[in-house]
C-alpha cells in the first residue's frame, strides 16, 4: 500500500509574492486525490515542495515520520525514492526510444543488470499499454503514447507515491478518457497514493477519491470527492460545473468554448442540472481497488461530519450489503435524513468483526471548514497574477546508492 503524505501548515512565497498559506491536508495512502486550480495559483509549486525540490517558509510535509522540509538531504534523498513523477510532457529524451526512456531510471539509479532492467521495462510498458513500441522515438508517436511512456518510466522504480502534473494536457477528450482510465487502473493494480493535478473538470468529477482546489493562495478545500462536489461554495462550484458565472475570471481559466462544451458533458440532458457522475472502476480483470474499501470506511467513520448533500450522494453510493454493515436504514423521502435520526446522519461503529478486518485508518483529510456566510474568505480578494508555468521539470539529480 501507498504511503500517507501528510501536509500541515504549508507556506510558499517567491520574494514578495505568496504563492500559497497555511495549506493542511492528509493524502490517505493509497488514494486517488486530485488538486484543482486555475493557471498560476501554485499547483506545480506544491508538488515541488511535497518532493522537496522547493523549500517552504512555514510547515510540515510529513512522510513515513520524516518532516522533509527540515530533514538532512541524505533522508530527503531516501525520501525522494518513494516518489514516480509524470511530468506533463513526458520529459522523454527525444534521441531515445521509448525502451531506453523507461530503462533510463534504472540504469541510472539501480545496479541491476540488463536483462533484469529489460524484464522491468516490459512488464510497466504492458502496464501501459505500449508493448511493441520499444524502438519507437518520442517524436514518433502521439501525445498519448509519450504520456503513457511517461508514466511506464514514473513506475519503474516502483514508487509509492505518483504525482501527475497535468496528465491531460494536450490531450484530446477521448486520450483523456483513456488515461484516466489506465490511472484508476495502475491504481487498482499498484495500490501506491496518487495525486493529479489537473485542470480538466472530467478527470476531477470522475477519477479521484479525494478533491483539492487551491484558489488565490489558499486551499478552498480538501475533502472526499462527494463534499467537493455537491459543494455550494461559489468558488469550487463554479470550476467543478465548469461555470462562467462566479469568482473566476475568464484570465484565471479557459476559453468559454472549452467551459460550455464540457459543462453540457456534466449536465442532465432532461433537467440541464449537474449531477455526480459515478466514479471510475478499474477495469474487467484487474483487482478491485483497495483503496474504494479503506475510504468508505473512513469517509462512513465521519459521515456525520459532512454536509448533508454529500451525506446524500455518499450513502447514494452504498451496496445493500454495506447499508447494512454500516447501519444506514432506508432514507425518509425527502427529509434528508434516515430513521430514527434527527441531526445529520452517522454511521455507526462497526461490529468487532468487521473492524477487525479494517486495516489502520490514517487520521481523516478534514475539509476545510466552509465560512460563515458573515465572514468574507481570504480567496474572494483581489486576483492572482498570472506567470507562466516553470517548464521542464527534473526531479532526482543523483544515483541511487542501492538496488531497489
Ligand atoms: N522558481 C520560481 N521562482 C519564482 N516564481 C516561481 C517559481 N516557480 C513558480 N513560480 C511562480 O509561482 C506561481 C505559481 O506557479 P505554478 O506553476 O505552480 O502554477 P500552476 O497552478 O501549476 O499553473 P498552471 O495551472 O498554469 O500549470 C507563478 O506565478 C509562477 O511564476
Amino acid at each position: 500500500m501507498g504511503v500517507e503524505v501528510v501536509v500541515e501548515g504549508l507556506s510558499k512565497s517567491f520574494g514578495p509574492q505568496t504563492i500559497w498559506r497555511d495549506v493542511t491536508l492528509t493524502l490517505p495512502p493509497g488514494e486517488i486525490s486530485v488538486l484543482l486550480g486555475p493557471s498560476g495559483t501554485g499547483k506545480s509549486v506544491f508538488l515541488k515542495s511535497l518532493v522537496g525540490l522547493l523549500k517552504p517558509e512555514q510547515g510540515r510535509v510529513v512522510i513515513n515520520g520524516v518532516d522533509i522540509c527540515t530533514c538532512s538531504e541524505h533522508k530527503l534523498y531516501e525520501i525522494r525514492k518513494l516518489f514516480g513523477v509524470l511530468f506533463q510532457d513526458g520529459a522523454l529524451f527525444g534521441s531515445m526510444n521509448l525502451f531506453d526512456n523507461i530503462a533510463f531510471p534504472l540504469r541510472e539509479h539501480t545496479r541491476k543488470g540488463e536483462s533484469e532492467i529489460r524484464r522491468v521495462v516490459l512488464e510497466k510498458m504492458e502496464m501501459v499499454g505500449l508493448i511493441g513500441a520499444e524502438e519507437k522515438l518520442p517524436g514518433e508517436i502521439s501525445g498519448g503514447m509519450r504520456k503513457r511512456a511517461g508514466l511506464a518510466r514514473a513506475l519503474v522504480l516502483d514508487p509509492e507515491i505518483i504525482l501527475f502534473d497535468e496528465p491531460d494536457s494536450g490531450l484530446d477528450p477521448v486520450r483523456t478518457a483513456y488515461l484516466n482510465q489506465l490511472i484508476v487502473d495502475l491504481n487498482a493494480q499498484i495500490d501506491a497514493t496518487f495525486l493529479i493535478v489537473t485542470h480538466d473538470i472530467g478527470t476531477a468529477r470522475t477519477v479521484p477519491d479525494n478533491i483539492g482546489m487551491l484558489f488565490r493562495r489558499n486551499l478552498v478545500m480538501f475533502g472526499p470527492r462527494e463534499v467537493l462536489l455537491t459543494s455550494t461554495e461559489p468558488v469550487v462550484e463554479q470550476f467543478l460545473n465548469g461555470r462562467r458565472q462566479g469568482p473566476i475570471g475568464m484570465s484565471e481559466e479557459k476559453d468559454a468554448g472549452q467551459a460550455a462544451a464540457e459543462l453540457a458533458e456534466l449536465r442532465d440532458s432532461e433537467t440541464g442540472v449537474p449531477h455526480i457522475i459515478p466514479q471510475l472502476e478499474a477495469s474487467a480483470g484487474l483487482p478491485l481497488r483497495a483503496a474504494v474499501r479503506r475510504r468508505k470506511d473512513r469517509v462512513m467513520r465521519d459521515l456525520g461530519s459532512l454536509d448533508p448533500s454529500a451525506q446524500q450522494e455518499i450513502v447514494k453510493t452504498l451496496t445493500p450489503d454495506e447499508r447494512a454493515r454500516y447501519r444506514i436504514g432506508a432514507q425518509e423521502p425527502g427529509t434528508g435524513a434516515w430513521p430514527g435520526q434527527t441531526g445529520p446522519v452517522a454511521a455507526q461503529p462497526m461490529p468487532p468483526q468487521d473492524v477487525a478486518q479494517v486495516p489502520p485508518q490514517p487520521p481523516r483529510p478534514s475539509p476545510t471548514p466552509r465560512p460563515r456566510q458573515d465572514q468574507r474568505p481570504p480567496w474572494a480578494e483581489g486576483h492572482e497574477s498570472e506567470e507562466p508555468v516553470a517548464a521542464r521539470r527534473r526531479w532526482f539529480g543523483r544515483k541511487r546508492d542501492g538496488d531497489r
